[in-house]
């Protein structure tokens, strides 16, 4: 050994060296790369990736983005995200190793952006705190608590009628034209002083009409806790397919952090037919109305993630309400019935009620929420006999427009409810809070309204809102705070209630000289 190998500091050197060698390996990470065979509107057929996995991210030329669906052993089938115009057999398309996913985090509040996450407003880029994938598993059971808070739509007749809860999923269907996106938008509205964070997702609307709804929303302040994701009409197909999981990613990461998000599909009629679309060109068998047989599978995966979690999980909420367009009043085409049987209960539309004016035009005999009674603030208790007497009512209207001569109960009953009628119509974009409401429905379902005319009862109503604020703060107090009306409560309102309505009362009986 000579000298300067015997010196500590080299041997030491030279020990590393040899266990640097003997740790060493020598690893190719090898890249995948695959050639398009095919394209088609939407789709694209790609060869030579055998590892890639189910939904995983495939990058195409000029930053276009795919989601591999089909897995066929000689050729895959692969969802473009993106204009396909540039694409053409033969390109080379590379594996990601991920799968798809978007920002979420505070950044989003107030913007506009695509589902793939780019902005599409003028407010520059997106400013995010995590990216989450936009398929997630939905929560277990075990994580869930039962829906027990109310979500104030701030329309009278479903906040009376058809309640919905905090993690309720409740379907609003109806032709198309029949007000279906005005009940979702006042109810985001009506969430501006109730710390309801909300995401609108647009699915395959005209962007006329995406626009009028933002516009909406900026002018009444509810972009300052909305967020907005939009696949507009003219997008391809696989935009607006992964347009709701990602909106529902964005609200899911409010949920976790403990928040209340409402989150509104407009619409899932839209979104089927993208993926109809999508499954045709990938040769998936067809099965009913055309559509494939997971048709059922990609609406339930999608709103079981909506739900109330438990306080160990921060106790936040995800409130759906999604969309369906009908055709004719066809609610048991496919679509439809599967989204009435996965959901919590539907506001029905009617084209009829639109018709004739009656405004917001919902069936209350059709519409249903199955677990928003429990969440319903307890002062409408005292109004709860408003929808018995209201289905009675129309169902004796039909027999009274035979002529035939009714006595003195049918009569009265038929007064009663085109006063209820009368005044559940509510002009879009004018949410009333809780307490307006109750003083309004009180005093109709205590027969105050029933000597008013009913073409006076729309003023009548306005003079009760105009005064709202001058009922007995304390009881206003006590219905935001879900506390039951007492009996002195109801007669403090009726008074006040009465005072106000004189100037609107008959002497006569104001139906005895129409019938
Ligand atoms: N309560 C209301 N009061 C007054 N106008 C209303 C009311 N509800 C809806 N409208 C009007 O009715 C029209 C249709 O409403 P909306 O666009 O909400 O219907 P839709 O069913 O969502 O339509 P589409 O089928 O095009 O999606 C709009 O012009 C809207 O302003």
């Amino acid at each position: 050994m000579s000298a300067i190998e015997k010196n500590p500091v080299v041997r030491g050197v030279f020990d590393q060296i040899a266990v640097g060698i003997e740790s060493f390996s020598f690893s190719i990470k090898a890249r995948e790369i695959g050639h398009v065979t095919s394209v088609s509107t939407g789709i694209a057929k790609v060869s030579g990736l055998p590892g890639v996995g189910f939904e995983e991210l495939l990058k195409f030329k000029d930053g276009l983005f795919g989601i591999a669906y089909n897995l066929d052993e000689a050729e895959i089938g692969v969802i473009l995200l993106g204009k396909d115009s540039a694409l053409k057999a033969g390109d080379e398309v590379v594996r990601t190793g991920r799968v798809m996913d978007v920002p979420v985090g505070d950044g989003l509040i107030g913007r506009v952006i695509d589902p793939l996450g780019k902005p599409k407003d003028e407010k520059g880029p997106i400013v995010y705190s995590e990216r989450l994938p936009i398929e997630r598993p939905a929560h277990a059971i075990m994580d869930r608590s039962a829906v027990a808070v109310p979500l104030q739509t701030g329309i009278k007749v479903i906040d009376a009628m058809i309640p919905i809860g905090r993690g309720q999923r409740e379907l609003i269907v109806g032709d198309r034209q029949t007000g279906k996106t005005a009940i979702a938008i006042d109810a985001i509205l009506n969430q501006h002083d109730k710390n309801v964070l909300c995401v609108y997702c647009a699915i395959g609307q005209r962007a006329s009409s995406v626009a009028k709804v933002i516009a909406n929303l900026e002018e009444k302040g509810a972009m300052d806790y909305t967020v907005v994701v939009v696949a507009e009409g003219n997008n391809s197909p696989g935009i607006a397919y992964i347009a709701p999981y990602a909106a529902t990613s964005i609200a899911e990461y409010f949920m976790e952090k403990g928040r209340d998000v409402l989150i509104v599909y407009d619409d899932l009629t839209h979104h089927a037919r993208a993926y109809r679309e999508l499954s045709l060109l990938l040769r998936r068998p067809p099965g009913r109305e055309a559509f494939p047989g997971d048709i059922f599978y990609i609406h339930s995966r999608l709103l079981e993630r909506s739900t109330h979690l438990s306080d160990e999980l921060k106790g936040g909420s995800l409130t759906a309400l999604p969309i369906i367009e009908t055709e004719a009043q066809n609610i048991s085409a496919y679509i439809p019935t599967n989204l009435i049987s996965i959901t919590d209960g539907q506001i029905y539309l009617s084209p009829k009620l639109f018709e004739l004016g009656i405004l917001p035009a919902v069936d209350v005999g059709r519409s249903v929420s199955r677990v928003g009674g429990k969440a319903q603030l307890a002062a409408y208790r005292s109004i709860a006999k408003l929808k018995l007497e209201y289905a009675q009512f129309e169902e004796l209207e039909t027999f009274a427009r035979f002529g035939t001569r009714l006595d003195d109960t049918t009569r009265k009953t038929i007064g009663h409810g085109k006063r209820i009628r009368e005044s559940l119509k509510q002009q879009e974009l004018q949410p009333l809070t809780a307490s307006e409401q109750i003083i309004v429905l009180l005093a109709l379902k205590e027969g105050l309204l029933d000597t008013v005319p009913v073409e006076k009862i729309r003023e009548a109503e306005e003079v009760l809102l105009r005064n709202s604020k001058d009922f007995p703060e304390d009881i206003i107090k006590r219905i935001v705070e879900n506390e039951k009306l007492s009996e002195a409560d109801t007669k403090a309102i009726l008074n006040k209630a009465q005072t106000l309505l004189a100037p609107f009362q008959e002497e006569t009986d104001p139906d005895q000289i129409k019938t």
